[in-house]
């Protein structure tokens, strides 16, 4: 069948129409550039007009008269000198074409020569990543054309990459760890050392998004911070995945105000991930997280602490309004998270009682609890060392497991090599997690289930680590500097800090335990091992629960 001619439109319509555009841009083109000394004067002349206006409306009332003056008499003097007009009329256009020539910067056609030579080696580097040898038109080739993968870049005043937009072939396996790790790791390297980079992979798009991170604020002191009950301040982070901001004062005195996208953890019935658990090398600044965590759980709840370092890092809090209890030895250790464990089932079956009864929660069963462990691991040790004796762990599982009913809330700070020593529902049940300090790219996937998305830097201060809210995003996180107010090291700054927020003291000054020394603390604890060990009962009892309310400061630390 002979087959019809298509209509003229379709057939050659749109070519005709491409010719038609381009012969209207070549024509606005040349009108643009014959008419460019016109269209220049006429800028200069509104500029020069707009700056007669300003000056007239600028000159006060009753100077108005002597300028007009001045005016016509310049005017005068110029209409009445030989060719005055036409000189005047020159001088005019001269100053207009000055006043009215393009004073937007020349952009710079491209790279600078030191740039370039960055972007070709980082080109290189990236070809044996990206080639493939089969491939009929790579993208990447030995002294091929980086113009074609680098299509946005950015340096800083020293030359060196802030921003680079990466395309590479689709043939890449982007979807797996290692070879993304690959590609991370060289550019890390190959954009400088020292700074921190965070990768954005757009898989769609088969490109690649390098950032620089600006550091984490450093000097962010421990200080009142807005946030909803049930809310509580991790520490801060970048802008890249977190919206909101807390309006914060910082500096050596406090003297400046920013406001700082936070990581907030949220607790309670309605959190999805109730307990948290804090890894890191020893001084890493899982300590001061667990204080400046305390300090908050202050403002709304008790708090009981279970310190296995044994180092007196929470002695500030003993005594105060809301410690229940600040334990550093085995049987204070035991004693206390048995009564949390009981305390955690009264709750659930006053709750439970309540609902049936088609009454709201009884008031004492709202109040949060927090139970905030360091070092549990040497608890651990102990008690398997003392035949019998009771790993303060067990008696985490009903807390754990009904926290969230309950609010109850456990926070866990450990030691890297004290991970294995971690009981299952430990793990198990902190889906909140921290990792501060140094740590290999297998620790920190181990402890928060996904590599963060940026390089790590060499040298880590403290308190600087990452952070995990159940399966969402790893933030970076600085925590606020939280000092042992008792430790001499402290700045005076952030010492003041942290007594401005301790609540007051319940235990009458008598009975005041203060700060005890380290040496003593440890002698106390080898003591009660070696009582436990003898079958000695441990020296305080408490049987029942007592209300968190106004609870007798259970003090194993003097
Ligand atoms: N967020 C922070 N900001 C500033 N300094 C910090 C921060 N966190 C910790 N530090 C400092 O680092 C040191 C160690 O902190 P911390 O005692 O909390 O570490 P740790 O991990 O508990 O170590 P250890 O278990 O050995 O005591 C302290 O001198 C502390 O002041």
């Amino acid at each position: 069948m002979a087959r019809r001619p298509l209509p003229r439109i379709l057939s050659n319509g749109s070519a005709q129409l491409a010719r038609s555009r381009e012969l209207a841009r070549t024509a606005a083109d040349s009108a643009t550039d014959v008419l460019h000394p016109l269209i220049t004067i006429t800028r200069g002349l509104r500029r020069l007009a707009s700056a007669g206006r300003r000056r007239w409306v600028d000159t006060p009332k009753d100077r108005r008269g002597a300028l007009l003056f001045g005016v016509a008499a310049v005017l005068l003097a110029v209409a009445l000198a030989p060719y005055g007009p036409l000189l005047a009329v020159v001088a005019l256009m001269a100053a207009a074409a000055w006043h009215g020539r393009d004073r937007t910067p020349a952009v710079p056609a491209g790279p600078a020569p030191g740039q370039l030579q960055r972007l070709k080696s980082l080109y290189e580097a990236l070809v044996p990543y990206f080639a493939a040898s089969d491939d009929p038109e790579p993208l990447y080739a030995r002294g091929g054309d980086w113009g074609k993968v680098f299509s946005e870049y950015e340096f800083d005043g020293d030359g060196r990459l802030t921003h680079l937009l990466i395309s590479y072939p689709a043939y890449f396996t982007d979807a797996e760890p290692a070879s993304r790790a690959r590609i991370e790791h060289l550019l890390g390297a190959k954009c400088g050392r020292g700074r921190e980079y965070h990768f954005s992979w757009d898989e769609e798009a088969n490109q690649l998004t390098v950032r620089v991170l600006a550091p984490l604020p450093t000097d962010i002191a421990a200080q009142p911070f807005v946030t909803a009950p049930g809310e509580t301040v991790l520490g801060f982070t970048d802008p890249t995945r977190v919206q909101r901001t807390l309006p914060l004062t910082h500096g050596a005195h406090g003297e400046e105000r920013t406001d700082v996208p936070p990581v907030v953890w949220r607790t309670g019935v309605r959190s999805t991930e109730p307990h948290l658990l804090a890894v890191g090398q020893p001084g890493s600044g899982t300590s001061t997280l667990l204080r400046s965590i305390a300090l908050q759980a202050l403002h709304h709840g008790d708090v009981v602490i279970v310190d296995g370092g044994g180092t007196g890092e929470y002695a500030c809090l003993t005594g105060r309004d809301g410690v229940l209890a600040v334990e550093c030895a085995l049987s204070g250790a035991v004693t206390s998270l048995e009564w949390a464990a009981a305390e955690t089932e009264r709750r659930l079956a006053a709750a439970s009682k309540a609902h049936q009864a088609g009454d709201p929660p009884p008031e004492d069963t709202r109040r949060p609890l927090w139970l905030l462990l360091d070092r549990p691991s040497v608890f651990t040790h102990l008690a398997a060392a003392d035949d019998g004796g009771t790993d303060p762990q067990a008696l985490l599982v009903a807390p754990l497991r009904h926290g969230r009913a309950a609010n109850v809330t456990v926070v866990v700070a450990e030691q890297f090599d004290g991970l294995d020593a971690l009981a299952a529902p430990v793990r198990q049940h902190t889906r909140t997690r921290v990792v501060l300090g140094p740590a290999t790219a297998e620790q920190l996937e181990a402890v928060l289930g996904a590599p963060p998305h940026t390089t790590p830097v060499d040298q880590m201060p403290p308190g600087r680590g990452y952070a995990r809210l159940g399966t969402g995003p790893v933030h970076r996180l600085q925590v606020p500097a939280t000092p042992d107010p008792y430790d001499d090291a402290t700045s005076e700054a952030h010492r003041q800090a942290v007594l401005d927020l301790l609540p007051p003291r319940t235990t009458p000054a008598d009975e005041e335990p203060g700060p005890v020394p380290e040496a003593v603390r440890l002698d106390k604890a080898a003591t009660e091992k070696v009582a436990a060990a003898a079958g000695l009962a441990p020296e305080a009892e408490v049987s029942e629960p007592a209300a968190p309310e106004g609870a007798a400061v259970a003090e194993s630390s003097s």
